[in-house]
């Protein structure tokens, strides 16, 4: 069996920085197991959709509802890694703060949470795939800037 979770890469613009230092991501820190830093995101319940999922972690996780974000299309990025000895896949969406001012507001299950330019984001997500899918975010919205 395939473990399944989805979240999204959420972001939010300086207003007083030039582009592309004005872009931050929002990573959050687990308050159990290795406190490892993550987007929001969770397990898929049964019957619901991948999307819906993605929605109900972050409004669950940050605080953070449908309201908050404005969805950025076409991009998604699926990652696989190995989990207690299961395959695990998580898809990411990407999403923008449009206050970005908005409070995060956390659950139980995170102890802290950082908004981080890429590089300190990077080193917060710790894995490869993490730093790929946060460059590819960065990657994507800075050409979608010059357009
Ligand atoms: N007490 C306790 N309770 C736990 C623990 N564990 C879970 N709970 C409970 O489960 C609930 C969470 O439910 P949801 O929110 O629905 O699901 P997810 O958001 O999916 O949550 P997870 O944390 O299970 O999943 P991952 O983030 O995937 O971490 C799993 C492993 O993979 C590593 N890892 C993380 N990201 C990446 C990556 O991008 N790339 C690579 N390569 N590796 C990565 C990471 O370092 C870790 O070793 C909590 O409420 C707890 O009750 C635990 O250790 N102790």
């Amino acid at each position: 069996m395939v473990l399944r979770a989805c979240g999204f890469v959420i972001f939010r613009r300086l207003v007083q920085k030039p582009p592309p230092d004005n872009i931050e991501f929002l990573l959050m820190q687990t308050s159990y197991g290795e406190h490892h830093w993550t987007p929001p995101k969770g397990h898929v319940d049964p019957g619901e959709d991948d999307f819906t999922t993605a929605l109900r972690e972050t409004q669950e996780e940050a605080g953070l509802g449908k309201d908050h974000l404005r969805m950025v299309d076409g991009f998604l990025q699926r990652l696989h890694y190995r989990v207690r000895g299961k395959d695990k896949e998580v898809l990411y969406w990407l999403a923008e703060l449009r206050d970005p001012n908005a409070q995060v507001v956390l659950s139980d299950e995170h102890q802290d949470y950082r908004w981080a330019k890429l590089e300190e984001a990077c080193k917060l997500a710790k894995y490869q795939d993490l730093q790929d899918t946060l460059t590819a975010a960065q990657r994507y919205l800075e050409k979608q800037g010059k357009q």
